[in-house]
């Protein structure tokens, strides 16, 4: 009985296999032969086995190709995610931009840099994991900082409002945990994740940008907030979502 399998994923190569016997074709070279699955024909396997065998070296090779695809997508992030803390505190050191606007900033760029990097992870059911590790570091450095276990003057110089390290674990920390929860929970699949993000990360800018030009009439409960920003918040919101 024999048994015909395409072998070179390249051109369609052919390898024949007889009994015990192995007739290659006549572009099937040797080396190709004993580093293939070719050669598990002279073990004398059957064609299922073969095939089987065969499955579970790409699967493999597949699954390890992914693996350091999001390790190296994870790395890039992660000192994506430092040097963008870092410069934000090394303009506001050098007083080129106010703390407070740095960290407005920060929260801007931060969530939609995020999002934007998930596309360079792989298409692997765990890549959305290994993404959702960065907001994870983010989040630890947080609490280390704010119960100031290791208070480190750069995180809390560009991320915080009036300099004091207990800020670290309100507003910083919330949103890096809401950068976990949309890795994790709705990922690439699901608008839900990007629209929260784009709202949460650009639309809070905008109304911080339009609230303080146009921002006269405040809304009842919150003397803090206005009607002009809030609604820009939504309108703006939207508009980043869908582009
Ligand atoms: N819906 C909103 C949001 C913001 N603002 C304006 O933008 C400023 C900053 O708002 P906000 O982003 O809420 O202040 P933060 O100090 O950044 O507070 P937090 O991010 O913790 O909410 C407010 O003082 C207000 O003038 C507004 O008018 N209406
Ligand atoms: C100031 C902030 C919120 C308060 O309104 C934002 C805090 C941001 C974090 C300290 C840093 C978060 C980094 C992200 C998890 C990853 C960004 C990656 C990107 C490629 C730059």
């Amino acid at each position: 009985m024999a048994a015909t399998l395409p072998l070179s994923p390249i051109n369609h190569q052919l390898c024949r296999f007889g009994n015990n016997s192995l007739t290659t074709h006549r572009f099937c070279s040797p080396g190709f032969l004993i580093s293939s699955p070719c050669f598990i024909g002279l073990t004398g396997m059957g064609s299922a086995t073969q095939l089987r065998a065969r499955r579970s070296l790409i699967s493999s090779a597949v699954a390890t190709n992914s693996l350091l695809h999001d390790v190296g997508a994870t790395v890039a992030v992660l000192g994506g995610a430092y040097a963008l803390v870092l410069s934000f505190e090394s303009l506001t050191k050098r007083n080129v931009i106010q703390q407070s606007l740095s960290r407005k900033l920060v929260h801007i760029l931060s969530g939609l840099l995020f999002v934007l990097a998930w596309p360079i992870f792989s298409g692997s059911t765990e890549a959305r994991y290994f993404a959702a590790f960065v907001p994870l570091v983010n989040g630890l450095r947080l609490v280390i900082n704010g119960l100031s276990i290791s208070p480190n003057s750069m995180l809390i110089k560009s991320v915080t409002r009036e300099g004091r390290a207990e800020e670290l674990l309100k507003g910083p920390l919330f949103y890096v945990l809401a950068l976990l929860f949309s890795a994790v929970f709705f990922w690439r699949e699901s608008p839900i994740g990007m629209i929260s993000l784009a709202m949460m990360c650009g639309g809070d800018g905008i109304a911080d940008i339009m609230g303080r030009k146009f921002g006269s009439t405040k809304i009842p409960y919150n003397p803090r907030k206005s009607w002009a920003g809030s609604i820009s918040m939504f309108i703006f919101g939207f508009f980043i979502s869908i582009a």
